[in-house]
């Protein structure tokens, strides 16, 4: 029976890799799918890993209808047995509906990929719809990490190492690397208790002393 799954987690705990791996199973097996994203940092219509892979996608936009684009697919001889579904936070509530509709009326696998939160830890609506809706939630397995060591479960957004709280929900971009500074905007991962407290990596290496801190106050 077709199902519709989210595959969820914070940022950078492997959700994009995932998405191409589980593509690239079902293909070998013959099933034929289709790849969707929005505003993946590779760019437009692009699904992108961190370790390096990228596959052509379709951009879901904010009018884009996936129950009339599948029905219009069938009618004129395509054949689609499963969705891979990236970035699907920000898709709209609507497109989540047209998902499950997908599974239910037409028997396509649906496999949705995001995070549930946003910078301030609220729910973004295409997941809030996703955890109402999806047959199965699957928490990613690879753990990222807070600065502290523990598991991160939270998505900071930092302007110059320092958290921020107010800003739009919808900002694409990345993990700050200190061999490839991104610009003043990025995100950092953070434990609860540390996302509470505002206490990013650079703010914990400013006021911390180093003998508090673990990996000898490297993280
Ligand atoms: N140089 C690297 N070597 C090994 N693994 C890496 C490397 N860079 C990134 N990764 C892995 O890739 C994961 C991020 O993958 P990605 O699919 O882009 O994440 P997400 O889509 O969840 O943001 C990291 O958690 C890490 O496990
Ligand atoms: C927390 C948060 C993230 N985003 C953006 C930043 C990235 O472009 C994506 C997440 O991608 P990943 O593959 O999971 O790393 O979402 C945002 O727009 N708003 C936020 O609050």
């Amino acid at each position: 029976m077709a199902a519709l799954t989210y595959f969820t987690g914070t940022m950078d705990c492997g959700k994009s890799t995932l998405a191409l791996q589980m593509d690239h199973n079902h293909k070998v097996r013959g099933r034929q799918g289709r790849i969707f994203t929005s505003h993946d940092r590779a760019g437009e219509a692009k699904l992108s890993s961190r370790l390096g892979l990228t596959a052509d996608a379709i951009e879901v936009r904010p009018d884009f209808d996936f129950w009339q684009y599948a029905v219009d697919e069938l009618t004129h001889g395509g054949r689609i047995d499963y969705a891979v579904c990236d970035e699907a936070q920000f898709y709209a509530s609507e497109q989540i509906e047209q998902l499950a509709r997908l599974v239910d009326e037409l028997q396509i696998d649906v496999f949705c990929f995001g995070i549930l939160t946003d910078f301030r830890a609220r729910m973004f609506p295409g997941s809030a719809r996703l955890v109402e809706l999806a047959d199965r939630l699957e928490v990613l397995q690879v753990e990222a990490l807070c600065w502290c060591g523990q598991r991160a479960t939270h998505n900071a957004r930092t302007v110059h190492g320092e958290m921020v709280t107010e800003g739009e929900q919808l900002v694409v971009g990345d993990l700050e690397n200190e061999d490839d500074p991104a610009g003043t905007t990025a995100y950092e991962v953070l434990c609860r208790r540390h996302h509470r407290r505002r206490l990013t990596a650079a703010r914990a290496r400013a006021t911390l002393s180093p003998e508090v801190l673990p990996f000898g106050g490297n993280a």
